[in-house]
């Protein structure tokens, strides 16, 4: 097909297609005419026609109204990622668009994060890295002591994809592992991997040793985990978040790792990201975060556009759609 055949997709990247790795530039120019966000600007009468699908390499900028009536022939937005909090559903699909999201390629690069969040923070990787960098000769370990995260009791809330990959990986720790699903019990998944299902939260915080958050963010989940739940938690459990920051009460989080009414926490998601230079979370001792790094692998980010390509290419050509999202 001559390239002015392609159907056009706007890289919707902040200034170009610079987080889209090379070769998968070449991969999408196979299959698409691609117009970044500052040609669609400079040339809207010509490019607006053109553009197909919206491929969304970052959460940001995400697609307002003013976009989508630019767009006349748009039909599908492609999100890169599994999180699409950051789209209006219903606002996109009053304009017959279609949204895509891509919860396979994800799945192990943030169970991954999630493991690696718990064990850094079990073990006090950050202070222990800190001190070998200060050369601090006046340092003991017995002063500083860790927990095991072998055999501990973990709870997972949100037993997706990517909790699933948590919990296979939680049991070549030997850990016990209880989780928590708002609408659906996973029998099957339950059993591959030994998990005790709570159906109330309460129980899952109380007995868990380290509280781990693979939720959607939803209207239903925005602050799942305020000063009552913290409150349930063991004083000496650890409060990792690998979904959104608004999933947890921050003004409720640090009052509770102030006061120590938990050990500690590990954040991957905050909000707003990044926090501002003088938030209390950051002046914190028994604090990890991370900067949304959850599927910032080179791995990762090829699937997720691979996942992403196929999910287009299944709209634009009347296909059965392997991933859609539809509004609430
Ligand atoms: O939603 C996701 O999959 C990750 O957070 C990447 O944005």
């Amino acid at each position: 097909m001559a390239e002015q055949e392609l159907p056009g997709v706007l890289i919707l990247d902040i200034g170009g297609t610079h987080g889209v790795l090379e070769n998968l530039v070449a991969f999408l120019k196979k299959h698409f005419r691609l117009i970044t966000m500052k040609e669609f600007l400079e040339n809207k009468k010509e490019m607006s026609k053109k553009i197909q699908s919206v491929f969304m390499f970052e959460c940001r900028p995400t697609i307002d109204r003013e976009l989508l009536e630019s767009l006349p022939n748009l039909k599908v937005i492609a999100n890169s990622g599994v999180g699409v909090d950051h789209l209006d559903l219903k606002m996109i699909s009053n304009f017959g668009v279609k949204v895509t999201n891509t919860p396979h390629a994800v799945a192990d690069s943030t169970a991954d994060i999630g493991m690696a969040l718990m064990l850094a923070s079990a073990r006090r990787l950050v202070e222990g890295c800190q001190i070998s960098i200060s050369r601090d000769t006046k340092y003991f370990a017995v002063d500083w002591l860790g927990v095991e995260v072998t055999r501990a009791t973990l709870g997972i809330i949100g037993m997706g994809n990517i909790g699933y990959k948590v919990a296979q990986r939680a049991k070549a720790f030997e850990m016990k592992i209880l989780y928590h699903n708002r609408n659906q019990r996973k029998k099957e998944e339950e059993q591959a991997v030994g998990a005790h299902y709570c159906e109330k939260i309460e129980d899952l915080l109380q007995q868990s040793d380290f509280v781990m958050l693979v939720v959607n963010l939803t209207p239903e989940t925005c602050k799942l985990i305020g000063k009552r739940e913290l409150g349930l938690m063991k004083p000496t459990a650890t409060l990792i978040n690998i979904s959104r920051g608004a999933v947890i009460d921050q003004d409720a989080l640090v009052e509770a790792l102030q006061k120590k009414v938990i050990m500690a926490a590990a954040l991957d998601v905050t909000y707003p990201e990044p926090l501002p230079r003088d938030h209390p979370l950051l002046k914190l001792d028994n604090i990890i975060i991370t900067p949304h790094i959850g599927t910032a692998t080179v791995q990762a980010i090829r699937m997720m556009a691979e996942e992403a390509i196929t999910n287009m290419l299944a709209v634009l050509n009347g296909q059965p759609i392997p991933s859609e999202v539809f509004p609430r």
